[in-house]
């Protein structure tokens, strides 16, 4: 009889793989040991310099069929002397374990593998589990996630459902699931003037005035009070910048730079266009250029309330005493890619440390977390 494989051991030594955004780190090769060893075909789907490991228990193509997605990479560690246990320590002490991807998200990675594992090796399902997990959902993701749906679909794999294991509990095992997310958007403008001398203003177009102006135009617009599934949408200004040392000169440029959080009442379209109206009206008042760039990360997206998030509630329920709220709160995840493939929701552990120095989980939180998912897989199969 094979021991069940523990999940705080596994994440201990994914965390001690360096796996900063978009290095491999040695994370995915050992998860492919791990999975091919429990008798899941396991096949690196790498692209465009992005490591990506897809994994699936049972029959190609089975119309029933269980997705788990999530990412080994990791945002950097910033100051390590910082730390009190070091980044890649993977240090369990007094029941915490240390490190960065504590929580984002080697853990619910090392959950859901360790309950498809067992679930396979105790209770063999007439059906399939695919495990999806990427090298790159923390950078631009344009090969991660995306190249693994992409590799699916031609190769007649396929989720009938799917789970992203991302931390979603603000506070306490169990409080929040996501059904959804906000969309993503950044904005980039360039401000341009005439370059002078500060003693002699007239004889410059200063780009700042003009920068100030949209800035305040398009921060204090309020774009909306929320909607059924979705909180209000935010736009926050994240830079301003000049790269002007001397304090004598105007310069001739400037740049900043939004990024938008919004609901399902915009687009990505329509908030570049009201953007784009905002700088040519800008741009016509204090005479200068204006260019703008965009990049849309996501747009919103929901999987309704349904048999999907009914399933994972009643088995957070089940485990936690707690019925999880559907929320679609937060930054966006990859669920916005695997969307377009099947019907998406996401569960995991408590996300407080998440992208912080001192990145840690209580041990016994990753335990919990493989028992809810090997519920979810119970129940799916039942
Ligand atoms: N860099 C990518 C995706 C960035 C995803 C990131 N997500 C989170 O931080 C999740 C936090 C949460 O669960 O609330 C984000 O929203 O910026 C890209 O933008 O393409
Ligand atoms: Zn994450
Ligand atoms: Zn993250």
């Amino acid at each position: 009889m094979t021991a069940n494989l523990d999940p705080v051991h596994l994440t201990q030594n994914l965390i001690r793989c360096n796996s900063v955004t978009p290095a491999e780190g040695g994370a995915l090769a050992l998860l492919d040991e791990v999975l091919s060893e429990a008798g899941f075909t396991c096949v690196r789907v790498d692209r465009g310099g992005v490591a990506n490991l897809f994994a699936r228990w049972g029959d190609k193509g089975h119309a029933r069929s269980f997705g788990f997605n999530g990412h080994t990479d990791v945002v950097p560690p910033g100051d390590d002397a910082a730390w009190t246990h070091g980044p890649f320590s993977g240090d369990l002490v007094d029941g915490v374990l240390w490190g960065r991807g504590a929580t984002d998200m080697k853990s619910g990675v090392a959950a859901f593998a360790a309950a498809a594992v067992d679930f396979v090796r105790n209770t063999p399902p007439e059906g399939a589990i695919i495990l999806a997990i990427t090298g790159d959902e923390e950078g631009d993701a344009v090969d991660g996630t995306t190249a693994l749906l992409d590799w699916m679909s031609n190769n007649g794999e396929a989720m009938s459902v799917c789970l992203v294991g991302e931390p979603t509990c603000p506070d306490e095992m169990g409080e929040m699931m996501k059904i959804g997310r906000r969309g993503s958007m950044s904005a980039w403008f360039t401000v341009t003037g005439k370059q002078g001398h500060s003693a002699y203003p007239h004889r410059a177009v200063n780009p700042l005035p003009a920068m100030a102006r949209l800035m305040d135009r398009l921060a204090s617009h309020k774009l909306d009070d929320g909607s059924e599934h979705f909180d209000a949408s935010s736009l926050a200004i994240v830079g301003i910048d000049t790269g002007n040392p001397a304090t004598n000169v105007i310069p001739a440029h400037c740049t900043g730079t939004v990024n938008i959080r919004f609901n399902d009442l915009h687009s990505g379209a329509s908030l570049s266009k009201w953007m784009e109206e905002e700088a040519d009206m800008v741009a016509a008042d204090f005479g200068v250029g204006i260019d703008m760039r965009v990049k849309i990360s996501g747009e919103s997206f929901l999987t309704p309330p349904g048999p999907l998030s009914d399933l994972v509630a009643g088995a957070v329920e089940g485990e936690t005493g707690r019925r999880p709220v559907l929320s679609t709160s937060g930054g966006t995840s990859d669920a916005r890619f695997v969307k377009h493939h099947c019907p998406v929701v996401e569960f995991g552990l408590v996300g407080h440390f998440m992208h912080q120095v001192d990145e840690r989980v209580p041990a016994d939180q990753i335990t919990q977390l493989k028992t809810i998912y090997g519920r979810i897989l119970r129940d799916y199969f039942a």
